[in-house]
Protein backbone atom coordinates (compact mmCIF):
# COMPACT_ATOMS: atom_id res chain seq x y z
CA UNK A 1 0.00 0.00 0.00
CA UNK A 2 1.05 3.30 -0.77
CA UNK A 3 0.98 6.02 2.22
CA UNK A 4 0.27 9.22 -0.25
CA UNK A 5 0.91 12.10 2.36
CA UNK A 6 0.35 14.56 -0.62
CA UNK A 7 -2.95 13.59 -0.30
CA UNK A 8 -3.76 13.36 3.42
CA UNK A 9 -1.97 16.74 3.66
CA UNK A 10 -4.16 18.18 1.02
CA UNK A 11 -6.84 16.72 2.75
CA UNK A 12 -5.97 18.04 6.39
CA UNK A 13 -5.74 21.48 5.17
CA UNK A 14 -8.92 21.83 3.74
CA UNK A 15 -10.36 20.89 6.91
CA UNK A 16 -8.15 22.91 8.55
CA UNK A 17 -8.97 25.70 6.99
CA UNK A 18 -13.00 25.49 7.35
CA UNK A 19 -12.32 25.01 10.88
CA UNK A 20 -9.85 28.10 11.29
CA UNK A 21 -13.07 29.68 9.04
CA UNK A 22 -15.50 28.78 11.92
CA UNK A 23 -13.55 29.64 14.34
CA UNK A 24 -13.80 33.11 13.67
CA UNK A 25 -9.69 33.47 14.62
CA UNK A 26 -7.35 35.18 12.85
CA UNK A 27 -3.90 32.75 13.59
CA UNK A 28 -0.86 34.74 13.07
CA UNK A 29 2.92 32.48 11.81
CA UNK A 30 6.16 34.32 11.56
CA UNK A 31 8.87 32.52 9.91
CA UNK A 32 12.11 33.75 10.30
CA UNK A 33 15.41 32.70 7.81
CA UNK A 34 18.93 33.70 8.04
CA UNK A 35 20.89 33.38 4.58
CA UNK A 36 20.15 32.29 0.81
CA UNK A 37 19.99 28.46 1.11
CA UNK A 38 18.05 27.59 -1.78
CA UNK A 39 16.35 24.45 -0.43
CA UNK A 40 15.00 26.56 2.91
CA UNK A 41 13.74 29.32 1.15
CA UNK A 42 12.10 27.08 -0.51
CA UNK A 43 10.56 25.54 2.26
CA UNK A 44 9.88 29.02 3.73
CA UNK A 45 8.41 29.63 0.41
CA UNK A 46 5.89 26.95 1.24
CA UNK A 47 4.98 27.33 4.34
CA UNK A 48 4.08 31.16 3.33
CA UNK A 49 1.48 29.56 0.49
CA UNK A 50 -0.01 27.06 2.33
CA UNK A 51 -0.97 29.66 5.33
CA UNK A 52 -2.54 32.03 2.72
CA UNK A 53 -4.46 28.30 1.73
CA UNK A 54 -5.60 27.75 4.75
CA UNK A 55 -7.13 31.61 6.14
CA UNK A 56 -3.51 31.71 8.90
CA UNK A 57 -1.64 35.26 8.61
CA UNK A 58 2.28 34.77 7.96
CA UNK A 59 4.99 37.17 8.12
CA UNK A 60 8.76 36.56 7.38
CA UNK A 61 11.74 37.90 8.67
CA UNK A 62 14.44 37.47 6.09
CA UNK A 63 18.14 37.50 7.99
CA UNK A 64 21.48 38.39 6.51
CA UNK A 65 23.78 35.21 6.22
CA UNK A 66 26.43 37.03 8.26
CA UNK A 67 23.77 38.20 11.38
CA UNK A 68 25.18 37.29 14.69
CA UNK A 69 23.19 34.85 17.32
CA UNK A 70 22.55 38.08 19.41
CA UNK A 71 20.06 39.68 16.15
CA UNK A 72 18.54 36.63 15.42
CA UNK A 73 17.86 36.38 19.37
CA UNK A 74 16.41 39.50 18.88
CA UNK A 75 13.99 39.63 16.57
CA UNK A 76 13.03 36.22 17.59
CA UNK A 77 12.30 37.91 21.49
CA UNK A 78 9.98 40.83 19.30
CA UNK A 79 8.07 38.36 17.72
CA UNK A 80 7.36 36.73 21.01
CA UNK A 81 6.25 40.04 22.36
CA UNK A 82 3.71 40.31 18.87
CA UNK A 83 0.45 39.93 20.68
CA UNK A 84 -0.52 39.06 16.62
CA UNK A 85 1.58 36.53 16.14
CA UNK A 86 0.68 32.99 17.61
CA UNK A 87 3.63 30.66 16.29
CA UNK A 88 6.95 31.13 15.14
CA UNK A 89 9.21 28.82 13.25
CA UNK A 90 13.10 29.84 12.81
CA UNK A 91 13.57 27.56 9.51
CA UNK A 92 16.41 25.30 10.14
CA UNK A 93 19.66 24.65 9.77
CA UNK A 94 20.72 28.06 10.70
CA UNK A 95 24.10 29.15 9.41
CA UNK A 96 27.69 27.27 10.86
CA UNK A 97 28.29 30.42 13.23
CA UNK A 98 24.75 31.05 14.84
CA UNK A 99 23.84 28.98 18.35
CA UNK A 100 20.92 27.18 17.43
CA UNK A 101 20.44 25.80 20.37
CA UNK A 102 20.05 29.38 21.50
CA UNK A 103 18.16 30.46 19.31
CA UNK A 104 15.52 27.75 19.63
CA UNK A 105 15.39 28.13 23.51
CA UNK A 106 14.94 31.95 22.64
CA UNK A 107 11.63 31.40 21.34
CA UNK A 108 8.75 31.59 23.74
CA UNK A 109 7.59 27.70 24.50
CA UNK A 110 4.02 28.84 23.54
CA UNK A 111 4.51 30.14 20.09
CA UNK A 112 7.09 26.86 19.07
CA UNK A 113 5.20 25.68 16.55
CA UNK A 114 7.95 23.50 15.41
CA UNK A 115 8.25 22.33 18.87
CA UNK A 116 12.17 22.02 19.39
CA UNK A 117 11.61 23.97 22.71
CA UNK A 118 13.44 21.52 25.32
CA UNK A 119 10.26 22.63 27.63
CA UNK A 120 8.05 20.78 24.78
CA UNK A 121 11.00 18.30 23.56
CA UNK A 122 10.65 17.44 27.90
CA UNK A 123 6.31 17.33 27.21
CA UNK A 124 6.85 15.00 24.49
CA UNK A 125 9.28 12.35 26.34
CA UNK A 126 7.67 12.91 29.63
CA UNK A 127 4.03 11.63 27.35
CA UNK A 128 2.25 14.55 27.95
CA UNK A 129 3.20 15.78 24.59
CA UNK A 130 1.98 20.02 23.91
CA UNK A 131 3.65 20.86 20.64
CA UNK A 132 4.64 17.85 18.48
CA UNK A 133 7.42 18.78 16.17
CA UNK A 134 6.42 18.74 12.48
CA UNK A 135 7.54 15.64 10.63
CA UNK A 136 7.20 13.26 13.40
CA UNK A 137 4.02 14.69 14.19
CA UNK A 138 2.62 14.49 10.36
CA UNK A 139 4.10 10.67 10.58
CA UNK A 140 1.60 9.63 13.20
CA UNK A 141 -1.27 11.29 11.58
CA UNK A 142 -0.18 9.25 8.69
CA UNK A 143 0.09 6.08 10.67
CA UNK A 144 -3.72 7.08 12.15
CA UNK A 145 -5.12 7.56 8.92
CA UNK A 146 -4.03 4.41 7.31
CA UNK A 147 -5.23 2.79 10.42
CA UNK A 148 -1.53 1.82 11.29
CA UNK A 149 -1.58 1.29 15.02
CA UNK A 150 2.11 1.06 16.62
CA UNK A 151 0.82 -0.87 19.44
CA UNK A 152 3.13 -3.52 20.18
CA UNK A 153 4.94 -3.42 17.37
CA UNK A 154 8.92 -3.20 16.78
CA UNK A 155 9.39 -0.14 15.53
CA UNK A 156 13.00 1.05 14.16
CA UNK A 157 14.38 4.33 14.15
CA UNK A 158 17.03 5.33 12.09
CA UNK A 159 19.00 8.79 13.01
CA UNK A 160 18.52 10.57 16.02
CA UNK A 161 18.48 14.12 15.17
CA UNK A 162 16.80 16.21 17.47
CA UNK A 163 14.43 17.28 14.65
CA UNK A 164 13.15 14.18 13.73
CA UNK A 165 14.67 10.70 15.34
CA UNK A 166 14.36 11.22 18.60
CA UNK A 167 10.61 12.99 18.87
CA UNK A 168 9.58 10.28 16.39
CA UNK A 169 10.85 7.66 19.16
CA UNK A 170 9.24 9.53 21.71
CA UNK A 171 5.90 9.44 19.79
CA UNK A 172 6.03 5.71 19.13
CA UNK A 173 6.87 5.17 22.43
CA UNK A 174 3.91 7.32 23.44
CA UNK A 175 1.72 5.03 21.15
CA UNK A 176 3.30 1.85 22.70
CA UNK A 177 5.26 0.53 20.20
CA UNK A 178 8.84 -0.93 21.18
CA UNK A 179 11.27 1.05 19.88
CA UNK A 180 15.06 0.94 19.19
CA UNK A 181 16.71 4.36 18.01
CA UNK A 182 19.44 3.37 15.46
CA UNK A 183 22.73 5.76 14.65
CA UNK A 184 26.11 5.76 13.10
CA UNK A 185 27.58 3.80 15.64
CA UNK A 186 24.93 0.75 16.02
CA UNK A 187 26.07 -2.29 15.69
CA UNK A 188 24.63 -4.90 12.73
CA UNK A 189 22.53 -2.18 11.76
CA UNK A 190 20.78 -4.30 8.81
CA UNK A 191 19.86 -7.06 11.74
CA UNK A 192 18.05 -4.47 13.53
CA UNK A 193 16.18 -3.20 10.92
CA UNK A 194 15.12 -6.47 9.73
CA UNK A 195 13.36 -7.38 12.99
CA UNK A 196 11.55 -4.20 12.45
CA UNK A 197 7.99 -4.34 12.00
CA UNK A 198 7.79 -0.63 11.26
CA UNK A 199 10.92 1.19 10.03
CA UNK A 200 11.12 5.32 9.93
CA UNK A 201 14.61 5.91 8.31
CA UNK A 202 15.52 9.32 8.62
CA UNK A 203 19.48 9.03 7.91
CA UNK A 204 19.83 11.54 4.76
CA UNK A 205 21.59 8.72 2.60
CA UNK A 206 19.75 7.90 -0.89
CA UNK A 207 18.88 4.28 -1.19
CA UNK A 208 20.15 3.14 1.70
CA UNK A 209 17.72 1.19 2.75
CA UNK A 210 17.52 -1.90 0.50
CA UNK A 211 15.10 -4.72 0.04
CA UNK A 212 17.35 -7.04 1.40
CA UNK A 213 17.34 -5.10 4.89
CA UNK A 214 13.50 -5.21 5.31
CA UNK A 215 11.60 -7.73 6.92
CA UNK A 216 8.53 -8.44 4.38
CA UNK A 217 4.69 -7.17 5.50
CA UNK A 218 6.84 -4.07 7.29
CA UNK A 219 6.10 -0.53 6.93
CA UNK A 220 8.08 1.90 5.87
CA UNK A 221 8.56 5.38 6.30
CA UNK A 222 10.72 7.44 4.81
CA UNK A 223 11.95 11.28 5.83
CA UNK A 224 15.26 11.35 3.33
CA UNK A 225 15.41 14.23 1.08
CA UNK A 226 18.57 13.35 -1.14
CA UNK A 227 19.32 13.65 -4.29
CA UNK A 228 20.69 10.89 -6.74
CA UNK A 229 23.28 9.97 -8.76
CA UNK A 230 21.11 11.83 -11.39
CA UNK A 231 20.56 15.00 -9.07
CA UNK A 232 16.82 13.52 -8.77
CA UNK A 233 15.25 13.75 -5.32
CA UNK A 234 14.66 10.41 -3.41
CA UNK A 235 14.60 9.52 -0.25
CA UNK A 236 16.57 7.08 2.36
CA UNK A 237 14.90 4.07 0.80
CA UNK A 238 15.55 2.17 -2.37
CA UNK A 239 11.14 2.86 -3.67
CA UNK A 240 11.37 0.35 -6.21
CA UNK A 241 12.52 -2.82 -4.32
CA UNK A 242 11.62 -2.29 -1.14
CA UNK A 243 7.81 -1.37 -2.28
CA UNK A 244 7.97 -5.12 -3.42
CA UNK A 245 7.82 -6.71 0.13
CA UNK A 246 6.79 -3.16 2.15
CA UNK A 247 2.52 -3.73 3.73
CA UNK A 248 2.73 -0.08 3.26
CA UNK A 249 5.08 2.52 2.56
CA UNK A 250 6.12 6.95 1.70
CA UNK A 251 7.15 7.73 -1.74
CA UNK A 252 9.74 10.79 -1.43
CA UNK A 253 8.28 13.01 -2.96
CA UNK A 254 4.92 13.27 -2.03
CA UNK A 255 5.20 11.43 1.51
CA UNK A 256 6.41 12.45 4.73
CA UNK A 257 7.65 16.04 3.46
CA UNK A 258 3.83 17.73 2.58
CA UNK A 259 2.57 16.57 5.96
CA UNK A 260 5.46 18.53 7.99
CA UNK A 261 3.57 21.82 6.50
CA UNK A 262 0.43 20.60 6.96
CA UNK A 263 1.45 19.87 10.71
CA UNK A 264 3.14 23.14 11.26
CA UNK A 265 -0.38 24.95 9.71
CA UNK A 266 -2.93 22.45 12.61
CA UNK A 267 0.23 23.62 15.11
CA UNK A 268 -0.34 27.42 14.73
CA UNK A 269 -3.76 26.95 14.54
CA UNK A 270 -3.78 25.20 17.94
CA UNK A 271 -1.37 27.80 19.54
CA UNK A 272 -4.17 30.62 18.24
CA UNK A 273 -6.88 28.71 20.28
CA UNK A 274 -4.65 28.83 23.39
CA UNK A 275 -4.21 32.37 23.26
CA UNK A 276 -7.71 33.23 22.54
CA UNK A 277 -8.48 32.04 25.44
N1 LIG B 1 12.23 24.95 11.43
C1 LIG B 1 12.23 23.83 10.70
N2 LIG B 1 13.23 23.58 9.84
C2 LIG B 1 13.20 22.43 9.12
C3 LIG B 1 12.13 21.52 9.22
C4 LIG B 1 11.11 21.80 10.16
O1 LIG B 1 10.14 21.01 10.36
N3 LIG B 1 11.18 22.97 10.86
N4 LIG B 1 12.05 20.41 8.38
C5 LIG B 1 12.94 20.32 7.23
C6 LIG B 1 12.50 21.00 5.98
N5 LIG B 1 11.05 21.18 5.76
C7 LIG B 1 10.42 22.15 6.45
O2 LIG B 1 10.98 23.06 6.97
C8 LIG B 1 10.37 20.51 4.70
C9 LIG B 1 10.99 19.56 3.94
C10 LIG B 1 10.32 18.96 2.85
C11 LIG B 1 9.03 19.33 2.55
C12 LIG B 1 8.29 18.78 1.37
O3 LIG B 1 7.10 18.95 1.26
N6 LIG B 1 8.99 18.15 0.44
C13 LIG B 1 8.38 17.66 -0.79
C14 LIG B 1 9.36 17.83 -1.93
C15 LIG B 1 9.69 19.26 -2.20
C16 LIG B 1 10.74 19.37 -3.30
O4 LIG B 1 10.33 19.41 -4.45
O5 LIG B 1 11.94 19.38 -2.98
C17 LIG B 1 8.03 16.18 -0.65
O6 LIG B 1 8.71 15.48 0.11
O7 LIG B 1 7.10 15.76 -1.33
C18 LIG B 1 8.41 20.26 3.34
C19 LIG B 1 9.07 20.86 4.39
C20 LIG B 1 14.31 20.90 7.59
N7 LIG B 1 14.19 22.18 8.22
Amino acid sequence: MLIDGKKVSQDRLEILKREIQESGLSPGLATVIVGEDPASQMYVRMKHKACDAVGIRSVGVVLQADVTTEEVIKHVQSLNEDTSVDGILVQLPLPDHIDTEAVIEAVSPEKDVDGFHPENIGALFSGRPTFVPCTPGGIMTLLDVYDIDPKGMNAVVIGRSVDVGRPMAALLLNADATVTICHSKTKDLPEVIKRADLIVSAIGRAHFITKEMVSPGAIVIDVGINQDENGKLCGDVDFDTVSTIASAITPVPGGVGPMTIATLMENTFESAKKHSC
